[in-house]
């Protein structure tokens, strides 16, 4: 999986994103991450990347050219990819995205900054918007890092043995279920006892049983979304007999 980002603050993706098992991924080769700085491609000596609105009001646009200019000198090396825009104007993030651009061998992220892009260098370039939710953050930075770190995760060998992706249970489409490690007794709590059975088979059904219980309790619009099979909607009656709701 390769990303390419287009972006102002080059070192502020390639510092975040050099963390944990992304940047492990990157090191091993197995994600590869470059960026592109429109500051590189300006028309003049300044570096000028952004200028006054037409119609007036406060801020910046960003210029057409310096961004054309980066994103076509990403296409022209490496396999094509979509154009992804970062803005809270696109399709809100979701597991179904994150599983398609998986899918993808090659993407490049746009980030924008001030008030906006110039919007003929959408039009021109962009093949998709993606939003990671309803409010505005500085720059396209921080979303086009969240959508390559939830991408990577799917990407074979990431996560170490591939399982625990799918182990996810948000990948099941449901929330995650409670974790718990040493010690057995902290401030007078102790561990459900199914996690020290040794059952394995008894805990994956104990986990998948929290995971139904959680997200019928606090989203069940994902439950609604998903569906259940009866082995799991008996869980989730047995769930619900134990904790009343
Ligand atoms: N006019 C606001 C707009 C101008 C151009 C740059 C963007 C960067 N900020 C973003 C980008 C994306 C998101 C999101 N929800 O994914 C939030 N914030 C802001």
């Amino acid at each position: 999986m390769r990303f390419d980002v287009v972006t102002l603050f080059p070192e502020m993706i390639r510092s975040v994103m050099g963390y944990g098992v992304i940047g492990r991924a990157i090191e091993r080769g197995l994600v590869e991450l470059v960026t592109w700085n429109p500051r590189d491609y300006s028309r003049d000596r300044h570096g000028t990347v952004d200028d006054r609105p037409y119609g007036g009001g406060p801020g910046m646009v960003m210029k057409v050219e310096p961004l054309r200019d980066a994103i076509q000198a990403a296409r022209a090396v490496s396999e094509p990819g979509p154009v992804i825009y970062l803005s809270p104007d696109g399709p809100t993030l979701d597991g179904g995205h994150v599983g398609s651009l998986a899918e993808q061998s090659r993407v490049i992220l746009l980030c924008g900054r001030y008030e906006g892009i110039d919007e003929r260098l959408i039009e021109l370039e962009v093949d998709a918007r993606l939003s990671i939710g309803d409010y505005v953050v500085s720059g396209g930075e921080l979303p086009a890092m969240v959508v390559m770190d939830a991408v990577a995760r799917l990407v074979p060998g990431v996560l170490g043995h591939a399982e625990s992706a799918a182990q996810d249970a948000f990948a099941e489409g449901l929330l995650d279920w409670p974790h718990y490690t040493r010690p057995e007794t902290v401030a007078g709590r102790g561990v459900p006892a199914v996690l020290t059975s040794g059952d394995h088979q008894a805990v994956a059904r104990w986990r998948l049983q929290q995971a139904l219980g959680r997200t019928q309790a606090r989203r069940p619009d994902l439950l609604d979304r998903r569906g259940l099979d009866e082995q799991e909607q008996a869980l989730l009656d047995a769930y619900r007999a134990e904790h009343g709701n």
